[in-house]
C-alpha cells in the first residue's frame, strides 16, 4: 500500500511506515505522478483536493486529512469517483478553545472588555464551540450559544439567534466554511452584521477567513466606533489581505489549532482509519509520542478561596499560552512587507509572493505550544477544593 504524506503530519512517518510505504511531499510542489502511485494520501489543510489538483489519480481509494476542517477538500468530486474520505474531527478543538481563552484573558488585561462581567457569543457549537463553552464554565464566564443546524437536530442545550450573539461582548466563530446549502456560512458575518457591532465589543474568527466578509471588515474597522477585532484566519491562505494585519488588534498566522496535542491527535485519528483500512491493528497511542512535562510550581496570591482570583488564573492561563507571543511573531515577520505603499513600488516589487510565503513560513515553523492538559501542577499547601477543581476542569493535573 502505498501513502502519500504531506510533510507538516507530526510524526507522520512514525505512525504510517509500518502501514505502508510512505512517501512525503511538501504541498508547495506535489506532483501529479506521486498522486498516480498513492493508494492513501493523508494530508493536513494546506493540500487542495479536487478534480484539478489531483486527477487522474487511478490508485487512490481512501484521502484523508489530520485537520477538523474538509473545505479544502472536494468532497462531492472524490464521492462521484469513489474515492473515500475521512478527517480529524476534534482533534484540535480545546487548541482553539484554549486559543480563544487566551484572546479574551489578554483583551481583560488591556481593558477592552472586563471578564467578571462578560457574555461570550460562541457561534458554532461543534467540537471546538463545546470545548470553549467547557473552558468558560470553569472560568465563570457567561456564554451563549448559536448552532441552527444542531438547534434543528434537537440538540438539547439552549440556543441564540445569531442576531442575539451580535450583542455580546464578545463573539468568537466557529462554525464550517460551506459555500452553499440551507446553513452556508460564506460572509456569514457580513456588512450588516459588522455594523451592529461596536467599540465595546471583541470579534474573534477562528474558523475560515472566508466567513467574514474581509472587505466589509476592512470599511468597518475604517469608521466610527469599530469593534476590536482578533482574526487567527484570512480569506485566501496564504495571499492575505495585508491592508488587514495594521486594523487587527491581533493578528495570528492560523494557529489557533496548532497546539502540539491537537496536531499530534490529529495524526493518531488519521493513523487509526488507515490501520482500519488497513486491516491491521492499533498499536500507537499519544502517550508513545507526547513528551511528558516535569511538574510545575504555581504560587496562588488567595489559596483560601473558592476560586482563582482573576489575577492568578490570568498569570497562570497565559503562562500557558499567551497568544500575544504569536500575535507578536506574526507582525515582526508580516509588517515590513505588509506596510510597503503601492505608490513607491515598481510591478516587481509586489510584496504579495513574498508576504504569502512568510505565512507560510510562519505556520510551518510555528513553536512548540503545549495544552493545559500537559501540565502538572504543584500548588501551596492547603489550596482550596474549589481551586483545584477549576483547575482541572481547565484541563490541568494536580500534583498530589
Ligand atoms: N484556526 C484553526 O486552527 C482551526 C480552525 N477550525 C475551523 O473551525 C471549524 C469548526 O471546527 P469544529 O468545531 O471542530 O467543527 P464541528 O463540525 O465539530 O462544529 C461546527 C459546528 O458549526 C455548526 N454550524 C454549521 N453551520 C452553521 C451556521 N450557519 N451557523 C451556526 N452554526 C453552524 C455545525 O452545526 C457544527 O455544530 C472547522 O470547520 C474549521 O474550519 C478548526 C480547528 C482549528
Ligand atoms: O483543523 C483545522 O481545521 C485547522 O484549521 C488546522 O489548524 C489547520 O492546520 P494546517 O492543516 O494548516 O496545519
Amino acid at each position: 500500500m502505498k501513502i502519500l504524506l504531506e510533510d507538516t503530519i507530526p510524526f507522520g512517518c512514525e505512525y504510517l511506515a509500518p502501514l505502508g510505504e510512505v512517501t512525503t511531499y511538501a504541498w508547495q510542489t506535489l506532483s501529479k505522478d506521486a498522486i498516480k502511485q498513492a493508494d492513501i494520501m493523508a494530508i493536513r489543510s494546506t493540500t487542495q483536493i479536487n478534480q484539478q489538483s489531483i486527477a487522474p489519480c487511478p490508485q487512490l481509494n481512501f484521502v484523508t486529512t489530520a485537520t477538523a476542517g474538509t473545505n479544502h477538500m472536494d468532497t462531492d468530486w472524490l464521492d462521484s469517483q469513489g474515492i473515500t474520505w475521512g478527517s480529524a474531527g476534534g482533534c484540535n478543538a480545546v487548541a482553539v478553545a484554549e486559543y480563544v481563552v487566551s484572546t479574551v484573558l489578554q483583551a481583560h488585561k488591556a481593558n477592552i472588555i472586563n471578564i467578571e462581567q462578560c457574555t461570550v457569543g460562541i457561534v458554532g457549537a461543534g467540537h471546538v464551540g463545546t470545548a470553549l463553552s467547557n473552558l468558560l464554565d470553569a472560568l465563570n464566564i457567561h456564554y451563549k450559544l448559536c448552532d441552527p443546524p444542531l438547534e434543528a437536530q434537537g440538540d438539547s442545550r439552549e440556543f441564540y439567534k445569531l442576531q442575539d450573539i451580535l450583542t455580546c461582548d464578545v463573539i468568537s466563530l466557529h462554525v464550517p466554511f460551506v459555500k452553499s446549502g440551507p446553513f452556508a456560512t460564506e460572509h456569514l458575518i457580513d456588512a450588516d452584521a459588522l455594523a451592529q457591532m461596536s467599540s465595546s465589543q471583541l470579534f474573534i474568527n477562528a474558523c475560515r477567513g472566508e466567513v467574514v466578509d474581509e472587505a466589509a471588515l476592512i470599511a468597518r474597522l475604517s469608521q466610527e466606533n469599530p469593534p476590536t477585532v482578533a482574526l487567527d484566519v484570512f480569506a485566501n491562505e496564504p495571499n492575505i489581505n495585508r491592508e488587514l494585519l495594521a486594523l487587527c488588534w491581533q493578528v495570528t498566522p492560523h494557529i489557533a489549532g496548532h497546539s502540539v496535542e491537537g496536531k499530534v491527535r490529529g495524526t493518531q485519528i488519521i493513523y487509526e482509519q488507515i490501520c482500519a483500512i488497513a486491516g491491521k491493528p492499533v498499536q500507537k497511542k499519544l502517550s508513545d509520542v507526547l513528551e511528558v512535562l516535569a511538574p510545575t510550581t504555581v504560587a496562588l496570591t488567595n489559596k483560601d478561596a473558592d476560586s482563582l482570583t482573576t489575577e492568578d488564573l490570568t498569570a497562570l492561563f497565559l503562562s500557558v499560552y499567551d497568544v500575544k507571543i504569536d500575535d507578536a511573531a506574526m507582525r515582526d515577520a508580516l509588517s515590513p512587507l505588509s506596510t510597503l505603499s503601492n505608490d513607491t513600488r515598481g510591478a516587481t516589487d509586489d510584496p504579495a509572493p513574498a508576504l504569502a510565503s512568510q505565512f507560510s513560513t510562519l505556520r510551518k515553523q510555528y513553536r512548540v505550544r503545549r495544552e493545559c492538559s500537559a501540565y502538572t501542577l504543584i500548588l501551596p499547601e492547603g489550596t482550596s477544593n474549589g481551586i483545584k477543581q477549576q483547575l482541572m476542569a481547565l484541563g490541568f493535573a494536580i500534583h498530589q
